[in-house]
């Protein structure tokens, strides 16, 4: 039983054991299948979380990779405005490197100085909240060089709370210099509408709103002003003679002339080609105009060295007053342009005060001008012909050819009356080719006509001269004509010369090889030095008729008329003296062995065929002077 007993002990412990076996292996196995099931689960997560990361990285990669592709920079700061992020774009635009970021670059870093304070204050707005828009700062680059750029800005938000701010730059250098040179365009536009190219000073708009505004302003103060008008005497004949580029330059050494010599409170504009207009404001009295007038003739009788050239400019001065004359601008402009053309009917190189009286003489020239432009075409021009007599022999040598004017309405119209108007306007060029081609033909009519030969002088103009195609318009018309070269004498003055010597000796050396003579004309009353007078191929002096009136009784032009008479014979030239009028004049000559005469003593300047009688008559003896014979 005891044995039993055991046995059933011992079944029962073995039993238990058993049991509690299975129970630990069932134990076992149930954690052991748990585990694997916690690290497949781990390892799941691990793989979810690791994939997460990547495609985390790959947005991040690809947002970064966009990001940098904007054309425009983007950054992102703390709160305390150090950088933290900013695509590729911003740095091209800073100059500064990746690693400037990471050494803690901050934000203020990016901006210039001046704009420090505007964008802290900008910064701490953002910060709490207030977007900024495209608003205009100067970007420093890390070279220092700088550049206008719009910024716009907001704040980064993280799990509620402000981590910094984050914006946008965008570089607006182009824009802004598109926007200058446009402003530059305009500003150069809106000058150019108001002032003349070529002198820089305003123009006749801008004049004009000028006048207004000083008229306006006188008006007020119960002021007078002054408008002067100064018009260049025959700068047309200069531009033409010269060319345009040289009148160009005159006009623009007059305007510096003036701008330089005359008060900054004057107005001074160009309003047309050679016209300049002054606007002198709180005039007192006459006197005081008068002494700007005077200024400006004075600042223009300076030569005006060009090139080769030297010229001698001169102008005429109109004025008229407010409240005297006009009360308006166009009232006031066209009375100081009659006073202008007043001026110039006194021969120009002064002034003139508008006067109503004046005025009809102004008229007048203006009508006389018109018509002389017409009367080459109307065939209004005819040659008379004064004699010129050698003493020696007392025969008749040569005539001088002097233009008439046979006016439709007028009657007979003197050279001295048109001459000068016809200097003036250019038109002596077209009359004296008429006057040249006239007297050639008539001196080959005398030749074929059997008459002893007779040499014809012929006044050339100053303008004539400087024309660049004067010495074809010469030849052509001695080949055209006929005439006999040896026969025909040209009377140049002495400023035709002076003002270019050297080419005046060019183109009379060509003259002087065809045989043609060349007279100095109104000799002693201009400049010529001796030096350049012996480098001209002349022929003859002609003692100017103004030395010749008072020979006899004034002292000086007796000296000057025996030195010039002198001078002739030292260089081996014939001297005439013109303007003989009396017995006297006559003694006196033949006593300083003047070579020839010219003068109503002898005959006034005859036409054609009187020409013709007279020297069939061969009136001239030295001891007795012949009638004087009337121009008809
Ligand atoms: N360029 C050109 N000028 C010309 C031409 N024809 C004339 N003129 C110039 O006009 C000015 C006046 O000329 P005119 O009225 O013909 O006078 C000339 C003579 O009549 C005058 N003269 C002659 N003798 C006397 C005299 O004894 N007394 C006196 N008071 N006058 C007299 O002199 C004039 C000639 O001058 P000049 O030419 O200097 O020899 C005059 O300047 C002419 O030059 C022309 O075709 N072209």
């Amino acid at each position: 039983a005891n044995g039993q007993q055991d046995l059933d002990h011992y079944r029962l412990l073995v039993w238990l054991v058993t049991a509690l076996l299975v129970l630990v292996v069932a134990l076992f196995l149930s954690i052991l299948r748990r585990g694997h099931r916690s690290r497949q689960a781990l390892h799941q997560e691990v793989k979810r979380r690791h994939k997460a990361v990547s495609a985390l990285e790959e947005s991040e990669k690809r947002f970064r990779e966009t990001v940098d592709l904007l054309p425009q920079s983007v950054f992102e700061t703390d709160r305390v405005g150090k950088v933290v992020f900013w695509n590729r774009c911003a740095l091209d635009l800073s100059g500064y490197s990746a690693g400037d970021l990471d050494s803690g670059l901050m934000l203020s870093q990016l901006f210039a100085v001046e704009d420090g304070e505007r964008l802290q204050e900008v910064f701490q707005k953002v910060l709490s909240g207030q977007r900024l828009i495209n608003s205009q700062f100067t970007v420093r680059k890390k070279d220092g060089s700088i550049l206008p750029a719009l910024i716009s800005a907001d704040a980064m938000v993280l799990q509620g709370q402000v981590t910094g701010i984050r914006g946008s730059i965008v570089d607006i250098s182009d824009r802004v210099q598109a926007e200058k040179t446009l402003r530059q365009n305009e500003a150069r536009l809106n000058y150019l509408a108001y002032h003349d190219t070529l002198t820089d000073l305003p123009n006749r708009a801008l004049f004009q709103d000028r006048l207004e505004h000083a008229l306006a302003r006188a008006r007020r103060f119960g002021s007078q002003l002054a408008l002067l008008v100064i018009d260049l005497d025959r700068f047309k004949n200069f531009n033409d003679s010269l060319g345009h580029d040289v009148g160009d330059q005159v006009l623009w050494k007059v305007a510096c002339q003036l701008r330089n010599g005359l008060r900054e409170v004057d107005t001074l504009a160009r309003i047309g080609g050679d016209e300049f207009v002054i606007v002198q404001e709180n005039v007192a009295s006459q006197a005081d105009v008068a002494t700007v007038a005077k200024k400006v003739l004075s600042l223009l009788v300076q030569p005006i060295s060009l090139r080769e050239h030297q010229l001698f400019l001169t102008a005429s001065i109109g004025i008229s007053l407010y409240p005297n004359n006009g009360e308006d601008v166009s009232s006031l402009m066209r009375q100081a342009d009659r006073a202008m053309y007043q001026a110039k009917n006194k021969g120009g190189a002064c002034f003139s005060f508008f006067s109503a009286e004046d005025d009809d003489l102004v008229e007048e020239r203006l009508f006389l001008e018109n018509d002389l432009r017409q009367a080459v075409d109307r065939h209004e021009l005819l040659l008379h012909y004064q004699p010129q007599i050698d003493l020696e022999s007392g025969r008749l040598v040569g005539v001088e050819a002097l233009v008439r004017w046979q006016h439709g309405q007028r009657g007979m119209i003197s050279p001295g009356a048109f001459i000068p108007l016809a200097e003036e306007t250019g038109l002596i060029v077209p009359i004296g080719e008429w006057v040249l081609r006239a007297a050639c033909i008539q001196g080959r009519k005398w030749q074929q006509s059997g008459m002893p030969p007779v040499r014809v002088a012929v006044n050339i103009s100053t303008w004539q001269v400087r024309q660049p195609d004067f010495v074809d318009m010469v030849e052509g018309i001695l080949d055209e004509s006929g005439f006999d070269p040896q026969l025909l004498e040209l009377e140049i003055t002495e400023s035709a010369v002076m003002d270019n010597v050297q080419e005046a000796v060019r183109i009379l050396n060509i003259f002087q090889q065809r045989g043609i003579s060349l007279a100095m004309d109104d000799f002693g009353t201009g400049y010529s030095s001796l030096s350049s007078l012996q480098r001209l191929p002349l022929s003859k002096l002609k003692i100017d008729r103004s030395f010749i009136r008072e020979v006899t009784s004034n002292a000086n032009d007796a000296a000057l008329t025996s030195s010039v008479i002198a001078l002739g014979r030292t260089m081996g030239l014939g001297v005439v003296a013109e303007g003989v009028e009396t017995e006297e004049q006559l003694d006196f000559l033949q006593r300083m062995n003047c070579a020839q005469v010219q003068g109503f003593l002898f005959s006034k300047p005859l036409p054609a065929n009187e020409v013709s009688t007279l020297f069939e008559r061969s009136f001239v003896s030295s001891s007795a002077p012949p009638p004087v014979a009337s121009e008809k």
